[in-house]
Order: structure tokens, then C-alpha cells, then sequence
């Protein structure tokens, strides 16, 4: 397309400031909110070096991302950051949204108030690159289990219905507003589809400004057209739109009432997209005839790394033109614009938007509906999650079969106790890898919205699966202990049922504790399984009796819940229990009954009934707050 067509058919929009000026969109008026950044830097730290050194010992770096940046941008307008990669898009977004981890110098205000976190909180949205979405629920219920989680207790169910509709209409999303989301299996609606929900979702709170990361990236070009289409229509509407850009095409640029050109951090260029193709011209730096000009000034600011020679001439060609642009009109009349704004700005904290949220109950029982919801929906899931423990038992029953009372019970016994420990926590495992991943990176990014924090989530997550392992843990018991014959009463069937569930329970809330430390689910999963593995080896007593291990390892057994849950299934069915012992058995000294048995291997069981059942139901209490505290601790960090 050629360069001066393109120019031409540049967006200003009527209602913008863009319109009241000539090219530079200086013509502000006082009274529109403007977003000014002066002089901000941005530092953040990281570490290289041999994984297994540490955080603590691996050399410590410092990197200077963003170099000086100072922007002014009117609501009302579509300003594109575009830049190659690594130029640092993503990081002024990130500083902008106060989702930064480094450090910020600079001053950062809108609407002449200082932008501090909570400023920013209230008034900018984020739409991340990924689309974050739970696969089962239709889009509507998407809309509205997240406008229960934004919106405060002050909005009825009637309004919030309506603002539900009203971003259906806005994305243009009401064709689909009852099609199911869809992921990696299920089919749902299609990718333009998912970035118009996940940007729907951050028109719910009604924000000022509304950043966005790559939200073309992956979508066709027809759709991406469209898509900005919206943004730039939400944009008229008084807000302030600013999205970042790897690949502009020159439709989408048209677009764009402003852009921001990054090289290596810095600002090279910022201003009206149309003036862009004059002020590189007037640098020496025309734009091709049928030529992207913002491909072609992208590929200009850019340093070439390839090897040492294109390095020297593209770098000293971009600190020419970076030169050029910190002595420019253009940068003149930016500075002006923030030094003005500084001046009429209040320093006062924000009053005219209180933080209004729902309260703590509204979050917990929405995330717990949604949750139940989603899960329903995936037949196979759902009924996994119930039968997988319970599936256990025929490879049990048919391996041992209905026990007798004679001496080679008492092994059989042992072999079905192990069982009865041993699963349990395993299927945990299973089903929290299967399930919770996808739960914990929905809740990354709600958490990163501020929605409600990680004690909610994983409260409300425990109380989800609460029932399904109980049921599975009622049906696992049942069929074991009837079949295989074990001790018939029904007090004790209760506590088999109870051992099972809160190992159960163990493998679940010990796996998503592991979750929050590590982002890749097979890491978790094995983590979780070699330590209940090493657990059961060491505290069940069953392989080898804890009175033949060394002292150490004995110490150790007591932080292991299979000590106490061996012990109680062990007491629940040998005391009392009488046993044969036969002529066969020369030379081999009979266990007359079940207590011989206890008292020789597992001594005072019966007696530690009630004081093991309390240490086991505190150590799966304990995970549950490991959970919590593992998820404070690195939590939103890890998905960075
Ligand atoms: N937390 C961090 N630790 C280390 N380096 C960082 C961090 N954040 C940003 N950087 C570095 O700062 C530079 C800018 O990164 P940024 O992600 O902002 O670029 P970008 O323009 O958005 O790139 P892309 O288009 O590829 O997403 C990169 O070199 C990046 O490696």
C-alpha cells in the first residue's frame, strides 16, 4: 500500500483531541483525562547461573527495561505500542497496570491524580495475552459468574444481569453468549470468539483505561481487523485503550490514533500515527511505496544482532534517531502537555472511586458455584472423580479375596490395610493433577484482577471436592470392607471410612500445596508422589516394622500421616479379633488373636485411637494452610 494513501486513511477520530489539533493531537482540552507518564524507568532484577545453586547464590542482575519514558494519552483514543521483540511493550503495560515486579522511578498520573496501586487497581483493566477461560461454562455464565466477583453487593441481580448484556453487545458476543467456552478437548467458540470474552471481562468493571497485551496474536487477519474494530468503538466511548502490537498490519495501524514505537526500552517515537511516516521521512527515513510503515519503522528502530557488523551499524543508527526524538517537537510538546498536567494535578488520593467490592462470602460461595458448574458439565470428569478410588477394589478383591481367621489371614490382612492407606492418597494425586491446573491458572488470572485472593480460592476449592471424596471414599470402603470380610461392625467401618477419606483428602490438599510451588503440574505430581510413596514405605509399619528401623527413620515416621492412619486401620481390625491357629504351623508360633498381634508390632494402637484420629485430621488441616501459605508465597509469582 503506499506509504502517503496509508497516511491518509489514518484514524482521528472527531469527538478525539487528535481532531482539534493539526498533527501532534496537542489539542487536548484540560478537562479530558489524560494518562501522562514522565521520566519513568523501570528495573527489575534476576538471577543466572546453575539451577541447583539456589535463588540465594546464583549472581544477581539488574536490567534496565524501560529508559526514560515519558507519554501523554487523552481517553477517548486507540494508542497501539509497537515495537520488536523484547522492545518492551509488555513491560510499560506491565509498570502502567502496576503489575510490575522490579522498580519504578517517575511519576505516573490520570486525570491529574498520582497513579498509586490502588489508583490503578480501580481504574485500569488488563487483558492478558492468554485467554484464561473455564472450558464448560457458556459465555454468558462466564459474564455473570465474574460480574458476581467484580461487581458490588450493592448491584442486584437485575443490573448485573443488564451489564452482563451490555458487554455481550459490546464484543459483539450475542450469537455466541450461550455457547459453551471450550478448551483443549471440548470444542466451544472460536479463538476471536475467547479474546472477546476475555475482554469482555474487563469492560465489567468499567474501567478508564483498558491495556492490552497482543490481543491480536494468533487470530486471522479478519478477525484481528474486527477485533480492534471494537477496541477502537470502546476507545469513542471516553476510555483509554492502549494495546501492544508484534505485527501491526497496516489496516489495523490505520486504526491507531496514536503510536508509541519501542526500541531496547525507549520511546524512539510517540505521537500521531499518521504524523509518523513525515517525521521518519524528515529523518532520512522514508516509508517504501507499498510498504507497512510500521513494519518498516519497527525494522528501522530495531538492533540488528545478528552478527557484530549489523550490530554496529544498527545500533548507532538507532541512538541517532533515539536523539533525534529526545530533541524533537514532538517530545517538547509531550513534556509540556505532562509538566501542565502536573501543575493542575491534586495529589489527593482518589476519592472519586472507592475500591467497592462484594464481600468475602459473595467471592467464596461464586467461586464454589462455578466451579461445581464447570465440573458437571464434563460427564467423564465428574464421574472419574467419584468412581476412580472406588474402581480400586476389584483388583483388591480379586488378588485377595474374602479372608478367613486363620494364621495366613493376618498377612492378607496386612495386604489389604496397605491398600486401604496406600490408594487413597494416590487417587488424590490423580485427580488433583487431572483437575486443578486448569482451576489454578483461572484463578492466576483472577487473582492478578484482584478479584479475591488465594485463601478464597483454595477454600473454595477444598469445599468443592469435599463431597466427591467423600462419596468415593464411602463407596471405596464399602465394597473393600464388606467384601474382603473385614471386622463386621459398624463403628469400625466408620473409622475405615474416615481413614480413607482424610488420606484421600492428604493426596489432594498435599498436591495442591506442591501446585503452588511449581508451575508444571508432572513436577507436582511426582514431587507428591515419591514423598507419600517414601511415606507409606517408611510409616505404615506393613513392609517393615517401625521397632526394626533405625532411630532416624522412626523420628521421621512421626511427620508422616500413614504412621497414624496404619495405626488406627490396624487397632479398627485386629482387636479383638480371634484367629485359629493350625496343626500345619510346626515350629511356628501361633497369634492366638489380634491383640498378640498389635501388641507385638503396632504397641498401644488400641490405646491411641483417639489421639491418632485428632494428629490426622490436624495434618490434613495442616496441608489445607500449607496450601494457603504456599500460594502466598510464590503463587502469582510462579505464572510470570
Ligand atoms: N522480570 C524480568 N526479568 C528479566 N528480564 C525482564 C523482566 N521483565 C522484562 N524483562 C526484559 O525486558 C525486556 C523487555 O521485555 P518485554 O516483555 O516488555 O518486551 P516485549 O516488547 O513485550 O516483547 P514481546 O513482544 O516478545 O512480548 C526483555 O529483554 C525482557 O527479557
Amino acid at each position: 500500500m503506499d506509504a502517503n494513501v496509508l497516511q491518509g486513511g489514518y484514524n482521528t477520530p472527531a469527538s478525539s483531541p487528535l481532531s482539534q489539533s493539526s498533527t501532534e493531537g496537542e489539542g487536548s482540552e484540560d478537562s479530558t483525562p489524560t494518562l501522562t507518564l514522565s521520566d519513568v524507568n523501570y528495573y527489575v532484577k534476576y538471577r543466572t547461573g546453575p539451577w541447583w545453586r539456589g535463588a540465594c547464590f546464583r549472581k544477581e542482575h539488574v536490567k534496565h527495561v524501560l529508559h526514560d519514558v515519558t507519554l501523554a494519552f487523552p481517553a477517548g483514543q486507540l494508542v497501539g505500542l509497537v515495537g520488536s521483540s523484547g522492545s518492551g511493550k509488555t513491560s510499560l503495560l506491565d509498570v502502567i497496570a502496576s503489575r510490575d515486579e522490579g522498580y519504578v522511578t517517575g511519576e505516573m498520573t490520570y486525570g491529574g491524580v498520582r497513579c498509586t496501586r490502588d489508583v490503578m487497581r480501580q481504574r485500569v483493566s488488563y487483558v492478558i495475552q492468554a485467554d484464561r477461560l473455564l472450558p464448560n461454562l457458556t459465555v454468558r455464565e462466564t459474564l455473570t459468574y465474574t460480574a458476581y466477583l467484580k461487581l458490588p453487593n450493592s448491584v442486584n441481580k437485575k443490573q448485573l444481569k443488564e451489564k452482563v448484556d451490555n458487554v455481550i453487545n459490546r464484543m459483539g458476543l450475542r450469537g455466541v453468549a450461550d455457547s459453551r467456552v471450550g478448551g483443549a478437548v471440548v470444542r466451544g467458540v472460536s479463538g476471536g470468539e475467547k479474546r472477546r470474552v476475555t475482554i469482555a471481562l474487563q469492560l465489567l468493571k468499567d474501567p478508564d483505561i483498558l491495556l492490552l497485551d497482543e490481543p491480536t496474536t494468533g487470530l486471522d487477519s479478519f478477525t484481528a481487523r474486527h477485533l480492534v474494530a471494537s477496541l477502537q468503538q470502546i476507545a469513542r466511548q471516553g476510555k483509554l485503550v492502549m494495546l501492544s502490537l508484534h505485527q501491526p498490519r497496516s489496516d489495523i495501524a490505520k486504526m491507531l490514533d496514536q503510536t508509541a514505537l519501542m526500541s531496547s526500552g525507549h520511546v524512539m517515537y510517540c505521537g500521531p500515527t499518521d504524523h509518523m511516516v513525515p517525521y521518519f521521512t524528515e529523518l532520512g527515513y522514508p516509508s517504501p511505496t507499498y510498504a507497512n510503515p510500521l513494519d518498516t519503522y519497527i525494522d528501522v528502530v530495531s538492533v540488528d544482532r545478528r552478527d557484530a557488523d549489523r550490530q554496529a551499524v544498527t545500533s548507532q543508527r538507532t541512538d541517532e534517531l533515539l536523539q533525534a526524538y529526545k530533541t524533537s517537537d514532538l517530545l517538547a510538546r509531550t513534556k509540556a502537555k505532562v509538566a501542565k498536567m502536573a501543575k493542575a494535578r491534586s495529589f489527593v488520593s482518589d476519592t472519586g472511586r472507592k475500591s467497592r467490592s462484594p464481600g468475602w462470602f459473595r467471592s467464596f460461595s461464586t467461586v464454589v458455584s462455578r466451579m461445581n458448574v464447570n465440573l458437571s458439565r464434563d460427564g467423564l470428569a465428574y464421574f472419574n472423580r467419584i468412581i476412580a478410588l472406588p474402581v480400586f477394589v476389584p483388583f483388591i478383591v480379586i488378588f485377595l479375596g474374602r479372608m478367613k481367621h486363620n494364621q495366613g489371614s493376618i498377612q492378607d490382612r496386612i495386604g489389604i490395610l496397605y491398600n486401604s492407606v496406600q490408594v487413597p492418597p494416590y487417587l488424590g494425586i490423580i485427580n488433583n493433577v487431572a483437575l486443578f491446573p486448569a482451576l489454578r491458572d483461572h484463578f492466576y488470572r483472577e487473582g492478578l484482577d484482584g478479584l479475591y485472593g488465594s485463601q478464597t480460592f483454595l477454600l473454595a476449592y477444598t469445599l468443592h471436592i469435599l463431597p466427591f471424596a467423600a462419596v468415593a471414599s464411602v463407596l471405596f470402603s464399602s465394597m473393600l470392607y464388606w467384601i474382603t470380610g473385614m471386622y463386621p461392625e459398624a463403628d469400625r467401618f466408620g473409622m475405615h471410612v474416615a481413614v480413607v477419606f482424610l488420606l484421600h483428602m492428604a493426596g489432594e490438599l498435599l498436591t495442591t500445596a506442591v501446585m503452588g510451588m511449581f508451575r508444571n503440574p508432572q513436577l507436582a505430581n511426582t514431587t507428591t508422589a515419591l514423598t507419600f510413596t517414601a511415606s507409606g514405605l517408611l510409616a505404615t509399619g506393613f513392609l517393615r516394622t517401625l521397632q526394626n528401623m533405625s532411630e532416624v527413620l522412626q523420628y521421621l515416621s512421626w511427620a508422616s500421616v500413614h504412621k497414624y492412619a496404619s495405626e488406627i486401620v490396624v487397632a479398627n481390625e485386629f482387636h479383638n479379633l480371634n484367629l485359629t491357629c493350625e496343626e500345619k504351623l510346626q515350629g511356628i508360633p501361633c497369634v492366638p488373636n489380634g491383640d498378640v498381634f498389635i501388641d507385638v508390632n503396632y504397641p498401644g494402637a488400641t490405646n491411641h485411637m483417639h489421639r491418632n484420629f485428632e494428629i490426622l485430621v490436624s495434618m490434613v488441616v495442616g496441608y489445607q494452610l500449607l496450601a494457603i501459605l504456599s500460594f502466598k508465597a510464590f503463587g502469582l509469582r510462579i505464572m510470570k
